[in-house]
């Protein structure tokens, strides 16, 4: 009810601001929008579920995060994706996966700072009681 509502209110205002300090990063501009399939015309070939930080940022919007877990999830997807789609071998596609890498640090080192762990096994409580 009100409580609920309040904790998960927290969790977006918490989120977007997690999101846009990572979209105003610039070694992360690949990853604010989806990528170009006109343009990779053999990414969908490789990913099966592509994800962005704006995609992400909609999300937020729409309510669909009610645990940070669920957010962390949808970075992972991010990085697993250029992991998979950008080999080890040409240079672009290693800078890529170099900001995968840093993208993942970045994320996991924001989340063990900044959210407590009992707000988020609130979030997550409140899950189940939905
Ligand atoms: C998260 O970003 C990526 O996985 N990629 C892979 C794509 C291949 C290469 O770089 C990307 C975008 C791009 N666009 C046009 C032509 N070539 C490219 C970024």
């Amino acid at each position: 009810a009100k409580y609920e509502s309040n904790v998960f209110r927290e969790l977006r205002i918490f989120l977007r601001d997690v999101i846009n300090r990572l979209m105003s990063d610039r070694k992360f501009c690949c990853f604010v929008k989806p990528v170009n399939l006109d343009e990779v015309t053999d990414y969908l070939d490789v990913v099966t579920t592509p994800m962005d930080f704006s995609t992400i940022a909609d999300k937020i919007d729409d309510g669909s995060y009610t645990s940070a877990a669920q957010f962390v999830a949808d970075i992972q997807i991010i990085v697993n994706n250029a992991l998979k789609y950008n080999p080890v071998s040409d240079p672009l596609s290693k800078a890529v996966r170099h900001r995968a890498f840093m993208l993942k640090d970045t994320v996991d080192s924001i989340i063990d700072k900044e959210l407590d762990s009992d707000f988020e096994k609130t979030c997550e409580e409140l899950k189940e009681s939905r």
